[in-house]
């Protein structure tokens, strides 16, 4: 078993760290609020992030001290807004020791920059790339935290890193799988809250199954096109973590994403759907950025675009499904 140090004490942070110290390992939280910090020290909760967890695991410290967070780690998991994540941690850069296997739990895209959390972390850090692993998956946090069986992907150009990593974070209830396709599982992730967001709307504007299936198959079609064309294997969009974490995203009010875009269908704005979240909603900065991928690749987003267009000019959900598609008949 190992030192594991997760950055971010967000819900997702925190129910992995809770895997990992179920796995054996010990753990350490790094977080910038301090109230998390001395509530995970002093009461073994996150009360702010993961509330539905009474007593966090014994081998679970926390602290908000950089140096201290990293200095011992053998594994460091990043578990940071997306948007955040770079200045977050070239903050670490330098403290981190040279042999650690650095992993992003991070499901989105830099909208700056249109790069991946693969590329944000190993420029970040100066980070050469086999030391680099994603995980992705369908893996609601507050089911993971309640120990329900769940799965998830964890890709490394280096699949020995791979495989360690998964063998630190295996539990009775928590699976594993691995895959050195580390900008599929990335794409998978990022592209799936997008779709997600559409989902949310349509139900939040009243629509059933049918619509909601048509845009996650829509979506499912859209997010492999962009993937392969980046240089993604097409397998990976078709296991847990593309068509898995699909599933589960868009069928969860658990999920921000969804909420996030069932909240506007319901005829919130944007300002007011981002106040009522409980947490971030990757897909909302990362919807323009797989525009701009798309166009990167020379592949067509539609749906992305229509997502951009309720986001940005607040356009209706049957305005949106009108432009999902292009004219005329499509082959499927
Ligand atoms: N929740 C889930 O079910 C899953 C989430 N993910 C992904 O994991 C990532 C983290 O998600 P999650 O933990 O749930 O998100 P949360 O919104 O719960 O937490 C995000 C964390 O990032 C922190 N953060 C934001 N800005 C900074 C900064 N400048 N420096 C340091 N920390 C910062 C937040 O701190 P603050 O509170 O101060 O804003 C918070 O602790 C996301 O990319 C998400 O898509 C992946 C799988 C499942
Ligand atoms: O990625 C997730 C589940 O796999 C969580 O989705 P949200 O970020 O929308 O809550």
């Amino acid at each position: 078993m190992a030192n594991v140090t997760v950055l971010g004490a967000g819900a997702w942070g925190t129910a992995f760290g809770q895997v990992l110290a179920d796995a054996g390992n010990d753990v350490m939280m790094w977080a910038i609020e301090p109230e998390i910090v001395k509530a995970i020290q002093t009461e073994h909760r996150n009360p702010v992030r993961l509330p539905s967890v009474e007593k966090l695991p014994d081998n679970m410290k926390a602290t908000g001290d950089r140096a201290e967070a990293v200095a011992h780690a053998d594994v460091v998991v990043v578990a940071i807004a997306a948007q955040y994540a770079r200045g977050a941690l070239e903050e670490f850069k330098g403290l981190i020791p040279d042999s650690a296997l650095i992993v992003s739990l991070m499901k989105g895209i830099e909208k700056s920059t249109g790069k991946r959390m693969d590329q944000v972390v190993c420029e970040a850090l100066d980070l050469p790339t086999q030391r680099f692993a994603a995980v992705s998956g369908p893996n609601l946090s507050k089911q993971i935290a309640a120990r329900q069986p769940a799965a998830t992907v964890i890709g490394c150009t280096d699949i020995d890193n791979a495989r360690m990593m998964a063998n630190l974070c295996t539990t009775d209830y928590f699976k594993a799988f691995i895959t050195a396709d580390v900008i599929g599982l990335e794409l998978c992730g990022s592209l799936k809250n997008v779709v997600a967001l559409a989902v949310g709307m349509s139900h939040g504007a009243g629509y059933g199954e049918n619509t909601a299936a048509m845009i996650e198959t829509r979506g499912l079609a859209e997010l492999t096109a962009v993937g392969t064309a980046a240089g993604a294997l097409p397998e990976t969009f078709h296991g847990l973590a593309g068509v898995g974490d699909l599933i589960a995203t868009c069928g969860s009010p658990l999920s921000r994403n969804y909420t996030f875009g069932f909240n506007l269908g319901k005829g919130m704005s944007v300002a007011e759907a981002t106040k009522a979240s409980d947490g971030v909603a990757e897909g909302v900065a990362t919807a323009s950025a797989v525009v701009e991928l798309g166009e990167k690749y020379h592949v067509d987003t539609p749906l992305a675009k229509a997502v951009t267009r309720v986001l940005d000019d607040g356009i209706s959900f049957s305005q949106m499904v009108s432009e999902m598609f292009p004219q005329g008949i499509t082959v499927e």
